[in-house]
């Protein structure tokens, strides 16, 4: 039997402050809003670093959502959308008919760390020539402040008859947000081990079961990967590897091989889990790369989207000429 984390172990290995040690500055209170004088508190109240920021922000956003649409409503709209598609089979079933990765590729236009990547960015016209060139899925970026993303962008993609099953690429820290996930047509989410406790992991890969998302759950340390070994509900999910440091943006293709070498990559291995390679994939060389170190799928966007067309991007990637 595995044991759960206790609270405290699991809080240590969360990286990112969930929220402003101190509460947000700016309180509202009825019509006025007011500032919260912070004094020598003030610099310990500002994000550490950009994951904090967007993580922070959401909070903001979520409750904006929340008063034009409440949950219940939400709730209702996700169990009526059309039924989700298999995230984790395509990728399987990609992999085996070609004997590459499978490929999740990214609608993404612009990012922190790059600024914008893609100007002349329609997402319908991109996602349909990921599929043309061969993706077995997509991913679609939702956060508009930081990625210039939207979910509306997952509507337009799924009205649109893209066929590939979706990932929405968000940062999860509540329900509301995956149910706004399959209202808008998604088939998967993501989950970040740096944003979320083994506690809430839990809580928010059953309520996208609920409505019959699959989960890709996010690490980049081996220490997130054996917590997230230790989750309760991870059969069924699938894991990703972000050679991405989100805290200072640095890309390292080696994470992804370090991780699963570990004893923890290589029980992810034995248990029969897809692990994806994320982030920084640019080349075939790449992708032979990860796919040696024991990725199953490879999740690309930039050295994809920004190429002029991403069919082709798509097919000399995966060598499918
Ligand atoms: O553009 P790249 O380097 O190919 O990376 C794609 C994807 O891995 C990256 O966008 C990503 C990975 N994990 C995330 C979490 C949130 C936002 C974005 C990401």
């Amino acid at each position: 039997m595995r044991v759960s984390a206790t609270a405290a172990s699991e809080q240590q290995e969360v990286t990112i402050r969930r929220r402003p040690p101190h509460g947000v500055e700016a309180q509202n209170c009825g019509p006025v809003d007011f500032k919260v004088p912070l004094g020598e508190m003030a610099d310990e109240n500002k994000p550490r670093n950009i994951l904090e920021e967007i993580v922070w922000y959401k909070a903001v956003e979520i409750d904006r959502w929340r008063q034009r649409v409440p949950l219940a409503m939400l709730m209702a709209s996700a169990k009526a959308s059309p039924a989700p598609r298999d995230f984790i089979g395509a990728i399987k079933a990609a992999a085996q008919r070609t004997g590459k990765p499978g490929l999740i590729a990214e609608v993404k236009k612009a990012s922190p760390s790059k600024g914008v990547i893609q100007p002349n960015f329609d997402p319908v016209k991109i996602a349909q020539a990921y599929e043309r060139g061969g993706a077995a899925c997509l991913s679609v970026l939702t956060d508009a402040k930081f990625f210039q993303g939207g979910f509306e962008n997952l509507t337009a993609i799924r009205q649109a008859g893209v066929q590939c099953p979706l990932l929405c690429k968000e940062f999860i820290v509540e329900a509301y947000q995956v149910f706004k996930a399959r209202a808008s047509g998604a088939d998967a989410i993501l989950l970040i081990a740096a944003v979320l406790p083994n506690s809430d992991m839990n809580y928010l890969i059953k309520a996208a079961r609920s409505v019959g998302l699959q989960c890709l759950i996010e690490v980049h340390t081996v220490g997130e990967l054996e917590r997230m070994l230790q989750l309760d509900s991870l059969e069924g999910c699938m894991l990703g590897i972000n050679n991405r440091d989100l805290q200072t943006f640095k890309v390292d293709l080696a994470n992804t091989k370090g991780i699963m070498e570990s004893p923890a990559g290589q029980e992810v291995l034995k248990r029969g889990l897809v692990m994806a390679g994320e982030s920084g994939i640019f080349t075939p060389e790449d992708v032979a790369y990860v796919q040696a170190a024991g990725c199953g799928a490879i999740l690309v966007g930039e050295s994809i989207v920004k190429q002029g067309d991403p069919e082709v991007a798509v097919k000399t990637l995966l060598e499918l000429h």
